[in-house]
């Protein structure tokens, strides 16, 4: 089958790749599978690229050990595998290191695992003795399993990269989540970040936002999953604060950053995030009206029970269908995000 790409288009870039008006080779074709983890997102970008998912059976034995299996020939493809490593990340991890495996065994020309959300990114150095560096054994398990590249979205350190020795492609989420707020007209805009690592994000998000100015919160972790929030170095009286960070999770850093930017006199607080973690409590910590909106994109599925009035959740599947196209077709992805 040739792939080409379906008619919906990127919003937030013109794209400026044209993809080869006679397909792929036969020979090099383009295969997607999906993981469980987030079929919704597997079958958009599918449609994005005007293919379909692969056939593959997932399943899991009596005992609790899973099952893939390839359903259809895929010797000498490229293959593109998307499995975010979200909740419960044990087994999605386990189960994109199978599908991998299955690939290589089944005689895939190379194999493309597709992580829009990579688990276990925050154990990326050790903060403490005797601690493992788990970010860099997943990219172990990945790149031994099989894996000749990987496709991520917004690592929690970007150096995530530099755990893998194969092809790295890092994407970010922000092209979706600045085009949503350029719609909004907003005005007098400041960009927080709500801790001092992520300074550099929050700052590349202040530039594509009109060059808004940056402010940035001192928080501290007195114990894991604990945030502490001391001040705020900018000024954000009067203004529209927008919270930029990589992941939501159990919503305390964003929450209690929030807090203090209405303290300090913030007329109106917007959270923006690429990844949706969602662990207890932040459901009610995101829904108590500190914010306007919350706005998150689709790299993790939302359970319902996670959902509230001022969430919105953005699509980046255009955006990952894309990358993925260009590295198929060997084009930059780098031009993407300019
Ligand atoms: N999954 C995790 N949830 C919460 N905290 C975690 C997780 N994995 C590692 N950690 C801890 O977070 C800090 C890392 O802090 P950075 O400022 O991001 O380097 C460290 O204490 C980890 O043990
Ligand atoms: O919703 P929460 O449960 O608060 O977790 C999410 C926060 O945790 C991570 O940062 P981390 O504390 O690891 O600090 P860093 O950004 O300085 O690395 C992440 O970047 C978010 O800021």
């Amino acid at each position: 089958m040739n792939a080409h790409r379906g008619s919906a288009v990127l919003s937030s870039t013109s794209l400026k790749v044209q993809p080869a008006a006679t397909g792929i080779s036969e020979n090099h074709r383009l295969r997607l599978f999906s993981g469980s983890a987030n079929v919704p997102l597997s079958q958009e970008v599918a449609r994005y690229l005007g293919m379909d998912l692969g056939p593959m059976i997932r399943k899991r034995f009596a005992d609790g050990e899973l099952y893939v299996q390839i359903q259809e020939s895929i010797r000498g493809c490229d293959v593109y595998l998307i499995q975010p490593s979200c909740q419960p990340v044990n087994d999605h991890l386990m189960e994109l290191l199978i599908m991998v495996d299955a690939c290589r065994r089944a005689s895939a020309r190379q194999i493309t695992t597709v992580i829009p959300y990579y688990g276990y990114a925050r154990a990326d150095r050790k903060t403490a003795g005797r601690e493992s560096i788990t970010a860099k054994l997943v990219a172990n398990l990945i790149t031994k399993a099989g894996a000749s590249r990987v496709l991520a979205m917004d690592l929690h350190s970007a150096q995530i990269q530099g755990y893998f020795d194969i092809p790295f492609d890092h994407v970010y989420g922000s092209p979706v989540i600045l085009d949503y707020l350029a719609n909004k007209q907003l005005s007098d805009v400041v960009v927080v970040s709500p801790d001092v690592g992520g300074v550099a994000r929050a700052r590349a998000f202040a530039k594509k936002l009109n060059d808004a100015p940056l402010a940035i919160i001192d928080k501290r972790r007195q114990a894991h999953n604990v945030a502490e929030v001391m001040n705020v170095i900018g000024d954000v009286k009067g203004k529209t604060a927008i919270l930029v960070d990589d992941m939501i999770d159990t919503g305390g850093t964003i929450s209690e950053g929030a807090r203090l930017l209405r303290q300090e006199g913030a007329n109106q607080v917007y959270a923006c995030a690429t990844h949706a973690v969602f662990s207890p409590p932040a459901r009610d910590r995101l829904s108590g009206g500190l914010f306007e909106e919350v706005i998150v994109t689709n790299t993790i599925p939302i359970a319902e029970e996670n959902r509230f009035a001022e969430l919105v959740v953005l699509s980046v599947a255009n955006l990952l269908g894309e990358t993925i196209w260009r590295i198929h077709e060997d084009t930059s992805v780098s031009t993407l995000f300019r």
